[in-house]
């Protein structure tokens, strides 16, 4: 793993400062990922928008799950409290809005219930489920943020410019929301939190599982062109 240079008369405070300037590259591959700047203009082809929500409901659901297991392995109640009222929020906030837009694209739970799970979505899961059970409940946090973070950066990015797709523009108006920037904000305060608690080894392991999941994330726009199957790898 690279060690963090900071650019001269800039210092990298935190933890999460080093990291996301570590994962930098990946993120700013995402920001302009055709996906994302297809979403932006509006061409993006509906039938990908729906097959990366089928997908995402799956990631979502573990995601949120994954919240109560890692505050299960913790004795900080701060952190406890924030994880589950994090799954709670998870499902009143992104998960709510999502099942507005499987009402407007007629997405059935049929449909989900038949969808299989393509191996990006499944490897980046399982990645984070190991960041877990064969590392630490504060590696599986650092595998979590940027779930979080990258996608209120892309609402950020993304929101003055918007999009023509009343659908494409709530996605982006979901992670620009003060809702979700809160919620990103108190989980890079966990994430600083936990890095406080573990030896430099074990950070460094955070670190690789952060910049793990943002190589993950960064597939799963691909994974959404393509309509990625198990058929097709
Ligand atoms: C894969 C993925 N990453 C991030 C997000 C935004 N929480 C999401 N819905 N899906």
């Amino acid at each position: 793993m690279p060690k963090v240079k900071p650019k001269e008369g800039f210092t990298l405070t935190t933890f999460t400062d080093q990291i996301h300037e570590l994962a930098r590259p990946l993120w700013l591959r995402s920001v302009h990922h055709p996906f994302i700047k297809q979403l932006t203009a509006g061409d993006l082809p509906l039938s990908t928008f729906r097959y990366y929500l089928l997908q995402d409901r799956y990631y979502l659901s573990e995601f949120g799950k994954l919240h109560d297991k890692i505050a299960d392995q913790l004795t900080d109640q701060t952190a406890i409290n924030f994880l589950r009222e994090g799954a709670a929020g998870l499902k009143n906030g992104e998960i709510a809005v999502r099942k507005g837009f499987f009402a407007k694209l007629n997405i059935t739970q049929a449909e989900i219930d038949l969808t299989p799970i393509a191996p990006t979505a499944y490897n980046y899961v399982n990645h984070m489920y190991a960041a877990l059970y064969q590392g630490s409940p504060q590696r599986a946090i650092a595998a979590l943020l940027p779930c979080y973070w990258l996608y209120n950066e892309i609402g950020q990015a993304l929101i003055s410019q918007g999009s023509p797709v009343s659908l494409y523009q709530q996605w982006i108006e979901t992670y620009d929301s003060d809702g979700y920037t809160d919620s990103v904000n108190q989980m890079i305060q966990l994430t600083n939190r936990a890095a406080g608690q573990v030896d430099e080894t074990e950070k460094q392991a955070m670190t690789t599982a952060f910049i793990r999941s943002s190589a993950y994330e960064l597939g799963y726009w691909g994974m959404s062109l393509r309509h990625e199957s198990w058929d097709s790898l």
